[in-house]
């Protein structure tokens, strides 16, 4: 969500991969952002310019930033070709930097395309900062588990919870709420307001949301929890691998069995067709039979062509025997 730390935790996440001596690669998909504390690889801000965006298509800003970012996954094959480029080390990480407004991102055209993209062609992840100290709300901590679960049944990626800023305030009653339903309740004791009720409800709905969510403790400030996080990253590749691959597997397949299906549905449409038409004895039969234009016709004309000619060059004889006669 906004202001939860992403930017600041992809600076430190680049800054301990190279201080680890492993190569990363960084995008930045926010075209509204001014200030960038680390050196982007590739920068929507190169691209698409969100304020002439704004000017041209008479947009607001979240206009301007949704339709700069759609703009920009019009190009995004490009962008991943450059990821694939082979390098001298490999890349070990490629890293997105999204929108400020979580929804632009996850519930636009372009928040699909750059997923999808990126889903086809490397072992991906979603990872889903959490702004620890203003969850210990446990409204606002509901609120927060269900844009994550919501993002995590439209992507079907494996997702990652990073709650950030632990150096203000430690992750572990989130970790106590995710595993302990009675702890939740607890929490929310002393509120008996609908939005308390609800809360309640949900986070028995949340129970195997939660089971099988992985998380890490962070501060982008410190860089604490930063091996953490990776070996986190590494067993979501792993599930990437084991779950992911062969749902898209299958959904390739499901795709080309259905496209087959349809060719098939054509083609037998088609020679229906021409078997009504009386058309069906082959691209010959079809050229020789030509209906309105076909031998009959064709015959007929060229009869009348040929009394044509006929015709023209008697009189050209007549109008030659004139001269004759003149020159006499
Ligand atoms: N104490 C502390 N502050 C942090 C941490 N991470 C980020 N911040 C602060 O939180 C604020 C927001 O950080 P950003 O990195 O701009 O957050 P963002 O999610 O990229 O913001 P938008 O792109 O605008 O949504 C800044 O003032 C950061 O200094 C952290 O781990 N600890």
């Amino acid at each position: 969500m906004a202001g939860s730390g992403k930017t600041t935790l992809i600076q430190r996440i680049n800054s301990h991969l190279h201080a680890t001596h492993r190569n990363g690669y960084i995008i930045n998909m926010d075209p509204a952002v001014t200030h960038l504390p680390y050196g982007a690889n590739i920068d929507i801000r190169d691209t698409v310019k969100y304020k002439n965006v704004m000017k041209q298509y008479n947009l607001g800003p979240n206009g301007g930033i949704l339709t700069s970012c759609n703009l920009f996954a019009t190009r995004f094959d490009q962008v991943i070709q450059l990821c694939e480029k082979p390098r001298d080390p490999p890349l070990e990480y490629i890293i997105v930097d999204t929108p400020g407004q979580i929804e632009i991102f996850t519930w636009s055209a372009s928040g699909a395309i750059v997923t999808e993209l990126f889903a086809s062609s490397f072992p991906t992840l979603v990872a889903y900062v959490v702004d620890t100290p203003r969850v210990a709300n446990p409204q606002t901590f509901m609120s927060n588990m269900l844009q994550a679960c919501s993002i995590l049944y439209k992507t079907k990626l494996p997702m990652l919870l990073l709650f950030n800023k632990v150096d203000v305030v430690r992750h572990d009653f989130a970790l106590d709420w995710m595993s302990d339903f009675d702890s939740y309740t607890a929490a929310l004791e002393a509120d008996s307001s609908y939005a308390a009720t609800l809360s309640r409800s949900l986070a028995l709905v949340l129970d195997s949301f939660y089971a099988n969510m992985r998380s890490a403790g962070v501060s982008a400030v410190t860089g604490e929890g930063m091996e953490e996080m990776l070996q986190q990253v590494a067993e979501c590749a792993k599930e990437y691998q084991d779950f992911y691959v062969p749902e898209l597997d299958k959904a390739r397949k499901d795709k080309a069995a259905r496209e087959e299906a349809r060719q098939q549905r054509e083609m037998a449409k088609l020679q229906a067709d021409m078997a009504a038409t009386g058309l069906g004895g082959g691209a010959a039969g079809a050229g020789a039979g030509a209906g309105p234009s076909g031998p009959g016709k064709a015959a007929e004309k060229a009869a009348e062509e040929e009394e044509d000619d006929e015709e023209e060059e008697e009189e050209q004889e007549d109008m030659e025997e004139d001269d004759e006669d003149e020159d006499e």
